[in-house]
């Protein structure tokens, strides 16, 4: 049998616990919270929701009562403060550290063998506060905003080709903010090359539109996203219990890959049952190895703040 735990009954949370039972990629579910009632409520809601949408998988809710997670196969984290306008994902570093880690500390107790993937953010800081938390290895820790960025790319792109969104294939690098590295040489529209089909100037202003991407909602909407990244994560936990070896931008502890050490960043990924089954290297050119090297100094410093704060 199956079975997801999602922490964090939130705008992210409650989402991603919804597409994982309409899409019954699980036949359990466990949305946990640490606010009195309101895991179990969505859960219930979600579950009520099943005679009308024809699911049968099952979600649970608790408050903070971690023994409900107990076994699970993979474990969600979208537990954290989201940002309001005017802030940056790094501001957010304080207080969601504490979080992931008492929540990681619970999760482990109690599933031993789970994959976990991190949604709060700043992200690639918050998969190494659970990757170092956890003690599981690398390939088991990892974050998702890979998805969702290039989700944001592929419908920039979709409407200004006016075409499906499905047609628009492309792989984006990097860490989870304004540093991050979109690659048209590896978008394609139907496996046409992007480039032959969308001006430079306005493919610069995708690009650009999809760096700030995040921020473009929360300026909306007053706090973050919740649509596309709870729908992001459910599709990385898809992947793994169906084992589909999707190929996708995950974030990752980098041992060595893309000449990077010990710095977790988005890089494509085979995805399958074992967590990340493969880190893809591709043979970037020098413009976007120094894109990534800017990325990677961000997050990396972004990383000595989390040492200094004492994980
Ligand atoms: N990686 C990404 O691409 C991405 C995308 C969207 C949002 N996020 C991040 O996801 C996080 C959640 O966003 P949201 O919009 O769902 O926020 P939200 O405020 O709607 O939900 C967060 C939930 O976490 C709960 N929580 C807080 N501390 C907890 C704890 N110790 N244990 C269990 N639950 C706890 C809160 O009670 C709340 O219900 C934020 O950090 C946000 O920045 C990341
Ligand atoms: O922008 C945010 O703060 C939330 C999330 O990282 C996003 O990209 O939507």
């Amino acid at each position: 049998m199956s079975k997801v735990t999602v922490v964090g009954a939130g705008n992210v949370g409650a989402t991603c616990a919804d597409v994982l039972a309409y899409r019954e990629v699980a036949e359990e579910i466990v949305l946990v919270d640490i606010k009195e009632g309101i895991a179990e409520g969505k859960a219930l809601d979600i579950w009520q929701k099943a005679p009308i949408n024809q699911y049968d998988s099952r979600t649970v809710g608790s408050t903070n009562d971690y023994s409900k997670t107990a076994n699970s196969d993979v474990v969600v984290i979208t537990s954290g403060l989201p940002r309001k306008p005017g802030m940056t994902r790094d501001d957010l570093i304080e207080t969601n550290a504490g979080i992931v880690k008492s929540v990681t500390e619970n999760i482990i107790k109690y599933s031993p063998n789970a994959i976990i993937i991190v949604v709060s953010n700043p992200l690639d800081v918050m998969t190494y506060q659970a990757h170092l938390t956890s003690g599981l290895p690398r390939t088991k820790v990892i974050g998702m905003a890979g998805i969702l960025d290039t989700a944001r790319y592929r419908a920039f792109l979709a409407e200004e080709l006016n075409v499906s969104g499905k047609e628009i294939q492309a792989i984006l690098m990097g860490g989870h903010g304004d540093t991050m590295v979109p690659l048209p040489r590896y978008t394609t529209v139907a496996g046409i090359p992007v480039t032959e089909l969308v001006a430079k100037d306005k493919l610069d202003a995708i690009i650009e539109r999809t760096k700030f991407g995040g921020g473009e909602l929360v300026k909306l909407m007053g706090t973050s996203a919740w649509y596309a990244p709870g729908s992001a994560a459910a599709q990385m936990v898809e992947a793994i219990l169906k084992n589909q070896r999707r190929v996708f931008p995950v974030c990752i502890k980098l041992e060595g890959e893309y000449g990077i050490d010990d710095c977790y960043l988005g890089v494509p990924v085979i995805l399958g049952k074992n967590g990340i089954e493969k880190v893809i290297e591709l043979d970037l050119n020098a413009e976007e190895k120094a894109l990534l090297e800017t990325s990677r100094g961000h997050v990396k410093e972004v990383m000595n703040v989390l040492d200094k704060l004492g994980k």
